[in-house]
């Protein structure tokens, strides 16, 4: 930022405002010395402590000096209109000429309410004496008392001004000028901020002025700082506004985290490192979305239709507020993350993951619960058993048939990749089932596959174990091995003398190479799809004759037509089953995204295998808190696609209280939300930008909604467990109701107790002493979905006992859609068939 600029918002500067105390202090002693009575002066802590201090050393007048306190804007910058006095005169002033000083007369607020207590107090006057006046924001009106005079240094323009005692977020006093802080607001949002501020600070006032200074290179370069300070200064500046560097600002599961066998890793051989996440080729070259994750919501259904099949998806989101407590690395998240009940995805958000003091709002972030939370979730997670397979896309599988008992890991997995999906797109159930009784006479039959499937079981706590007999006993399996060996049969001339692992990672990387029609795709644009069926020569013959079909279809001829074991079974035997185990022993699931926000958490996790699914991830962060800004209190976004349909998550901290005038700020935050939530860039066409864009909507956090009722009448309303009554009463319901919050939203039931606010550690609410900020029972914890297709399963709370909320957990049962390469295939086909009949009569006619 350029000298100019800066001078510019400096509003008066340490010289005029030494001359005008100068003057005010002339003004006074002109106006007291007539008087026996010298006055008291009564400094407003703490904004004119430094004003006191200069205008009292100019008193010659045996004065009093003290200071008192009110506090009307707390953390923020507009006053809350009710200021308390949490400390108080310590000197007589019945009978006293009081002179109230102030750093800045803004809305009267505090003066009002000064004014009336020193009264009360029997002062013969009151006057006020304040450096700067803000008359445009004046809401109270203030009457002096007796004779008292208003004396005043400066009138201030409708700034927010930090200096010369005047803070921003407690920081800024002991600058020795006045500025605009909203100047260096908008010059740090625009990126230019070189915090002079506190370059200036250190210059001017850190310093001591005789002491010569060695200055560094690298202070010269930052006006002052070392590089640290400076740092140190965008960070805390960077988050007071909320400034994100980009959106992929998030830590997610590298590829090869937990990955035993990452480098050989054949679910990743076409995704290299977060690439499909950024957007960005590793090689540098950015690709333009629309050659890579584009999701278009085109205008014709029926069109879309004709290469879209739907399948459920199990998503689970669980909110806690903890309070700032750090968990036991013990805690038992499974009831409240539905364990037993698997997810595929898991959305889970916690609020206060660190304590929301000052120092965590202003200050640099401390990160370092996360991990313990993310090391407590994994570990939860990971006791759940891999899923194997989705049966059908058109026929998704109901709730219920996701048991663990379900889980088997067969080889048939490890031969499909980690995408069952995909294979389905080539080998429905129902042709696979067809396949196994077109050979029954041979040595293998549907029944024997069957078999195979329901005889293996996990012991969900022993995963590992399970997984090496369940392989071994797999491989020993006379079928296993003749289906391995058609597997093959294929390439196995070409293969020659190739390495076991390097082999097996040819076989998977052939079932998972994106020539298979559609593998990976997202949803390609639909002059790209067109172009990569029907631009091939003979497009359906393209297909066949890929290397998939041709697998495929080696694998049904050598399966038809040979009953016995060829020769390649020995390879088996050198086969790196090690390797193999180790892939399979893989966590189930996966960290897709973690973000923090002061004390928001959102952590995303998903089964391994919807992971590759999963495209377009972006995150936007929006503080509401102090100043409108700090994200103390507000929301992280996190918006994907999932298969073919958008998502977005979001987790949020609205601003707490019982007071109406607090219910209506959190409608101001949700809006706020809305408005400044913002994802994709406006050259990334067709992705979403704001959350109203995405298909499925779920919003999860402490909303911090009241019960608007009496303690006494919540408590007897809760021990009766009349659920219903208290709902009637519950702020955010009434605002369902209105359509001003939430409009359009559902919720599920609120049949449980409401999950705020209890005794540490305790089942018993606060407040049964009434001094001891005592706090209606409410609902503060919720989960609230938009969009169709989102069936909710469960809505429940669960009994930790942590922090002082309970957390609450949402189960949804999902529609997403689905690109089936096969149904566009077959509609390609026939086009091409029908334009090629349209040429043949055009030609009969010609
Ligand atoms: O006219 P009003 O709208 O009431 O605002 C004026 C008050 O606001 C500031 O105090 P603040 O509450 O920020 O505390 P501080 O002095 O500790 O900074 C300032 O020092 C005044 O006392
Ligand atoms: N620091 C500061 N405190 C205030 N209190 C009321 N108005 C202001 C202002 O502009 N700046």
């Amino acid at each position: 930022m350029d000298l100019e600029n800066h001078v510019e918002k400096i509003l008066w500067t340490e010289q005029q405002i030494s001359h005008r105390v100068s003057e005010l202090a002339s003004e006074i002693i002109q106006d007291f010395t007539p008087q026996n009575n010298a006055p008291a002066f009564v400094g407003v802590a703490t904004g004119a402590f430094l004003f006191l201090a200069d205008l009292v050393r100019k008193i010659q007048l045996p004065i009093s000096v003290d200071f008192i306190r009110a506090d009307s804007y707390g953390l923020g910058t507009v006053s809350n209109g009710n200021p308390r006095i949490p400390f108080d005169l310590k000197v007589d002033v019945q009978g006293k000429h009081v002179i109230l000083v102030e750093d800045i007369v803004d809305t009267g607020n505090t003066l009002s309410c000064l004014i009336d207590h020193i009264k009360s107090k029997g002062a013969s006057s009151i006057s006020v004496c304040t450096l700067l006046d803000k008359p445009a924001r004046r809401k109270v009106h203030f009457e002096l008392v007796g004779k008292g005079k208003y004396y005043c240094g400066f009138e201030c323009p409708d700034y927010f001004v930090v200096g010369y005692g005047m803070d921003f977020a407690e920081l800024y006093r002991n600058l020795p000028y006045i500025e605009v802080a909203d100047k260096a607001i908008h010059s740090a949002i625009a990126g230019t901020l070189r915090s002079e501020t506190f370059c200036n600070m250190r210059k001017q006032n850190t310093r001591p002025r005789h002491q010569k200074s060695e200055t560094s290179w690298a202070e010269k370069l930052c006006f002052g700082c070392t590089c640290l300070q400076l740092f140190w200064a965008r960070v805390v500046m960077r988050k007071w506004l909320n400034l994100t560097t980009n959106n992929s600002d998030y830590s997610a599961d590298s590829d090869s985290d937990s990955d035993s066998v990452s480098n050989s890793d054949p679910e990743y051989c076409n995704w290299p490192g977060e690439s499909r996440f950024k957007n960005d080729r590793s090689d540098g070259i950015r690709v333009e979305a629309y050659e890579t994750l584009p999701r278009i919501r085109r205008k014709s259904e029926t069109f879309r239709a004709q290469y879209i099949n739907t399948k459920e998806i199990r998503i689970c989101a669980g909110t806690w507020n903890v309070g700032g407590r750090v968990p036991p690395d013990d805690l038992d998240l499974d009831g409240w993350l539905d364990i037993d009940e698997p997810a595929d995805v898991y959305v889970i958000g916690l609020q206060e993951i660190i304590p929301l003091n000052a120092g965590n709002i202003f200050g640099a972030e401390d990160r370092r619960p996360v991990s313990v939370w993310e090391n407590i979730i994994r570990e939860t997670l990971n006791k759940i058993p891999s899923v194997t397979k989705f049966k059908s896309h058109s026929n998704p599988p109901s709730p219920s048939k996701f048991k663990p008992s379900e889980d088997v890991p067969t080889i048939d997995e490890i031969l499909q990749t980690t995408d069952s999906d995909i294979e389905e797109e080539i080998c429905p159930l129902n042709e696979e089932l067809n396949f196994f009784n077109e050979i029954k006479d041979g040595t293998v039959t549907g029944e024997n596959v069957v078999d195979l499937d329901a005889s293996a079981s996990i012991d969900k706590h022993k995963l590992g174990i399970s997984v090496e007999k369940e392989l071994r006993r797999q491989f020993s399996s006379p079928i296993t091995l003749e289906r391995f060996n058609c597997f093959g049969t294929e390439d196995s001339e070409e293969n020659g003398a190739m390495p076991s692992t390097q082999y097996i990672n040819k076989l998977a990387r052939t079932l998972s190479g994106t020539e298979r029609i559609g593998l990976s795709w997202p949803e390609p644009p639909l002059h790209l799809l067109g172009q990569h069926v029907l631009e091939r020569p003979g497009s359906f013959k393209s297909f066949k004759a890929s290397k998939s079909f041709r697998t495929y279809s080696s694998f049904k001829s050598n399966m038809a037509g040979e009953n016995r074991m060829r020769p390649e079974i020995a390879s088996l035997a050198e086969l790196d089953l090690e390797s193999l185990i180790n892939w399979k022993k893989r966590p189930p699931y996966v960290k897709i995204v973690s973000k923090q926000l002061v004390g928001i958490f959102i952590t995303i996790w998903v089964r391994r295998n919807l992971r590759r699914h999963i495209q377009n991830l972006n995150v936007s962060s929006v503080g509401v808190g102090v100043m409108g800004y700090i994200g103390n209190k507000g929301s992280i976004s996190v918006s994907m696609s999932i298969h073919q349909t958008l998502f977005c998550f979001i987790c949020t901290h609205l601003t707490s209280g019982e007071k109406d005038a607090d219910a209506a700020k959190r409608i101001t935050d949700v809006q706020e939300i809305h408005r400044r939530t913002r994802f994709n860039s406006l050259s990334s066409i067709g992705l979403p930008k704001s959350i109203c864009d995405h298909e499925r909507i779920i919003w999860l956090g402490d909303l911090n909604y009241r019960i608007n009722l009496s303690y006494e009448k919540t408590r007897e309303l809760i021990s009766k467990k009349d659920w219903a009554k208290l709902v009637e009463h519950d702020q955010l319901i009434r605002e369902f109701r209105k359509g001003r919050a939430f409009d359009g939203w559902s919720e599920g039931t609120l049949n449980f107790a409401p999950t705020y606010k209890y005794e540490t550690n305790s089942d018993t609410y606060c407040g049964e002493d009434s001094r001891a900020g005592r706090r209606t029972p409410s609902w503060c914890d919720r989960i609230l979905s938009f969009g169709k297709g989102m069936k909710l399963l469960s809505y429940r709370r669960s009994e930790l006992r942590l922090s002082d909320h309970r957390p609450v957990t949402a189960s949804y049962m999902v529609e997403v859609e689905v690109f089936s390469p096969k149904k566009l295939q077959r509609a390609l086909t026939l086009t091409d068939a029908e334009i090629k009949e349209e040429d043949i009569v055009i030609d009969g006619n010609w």
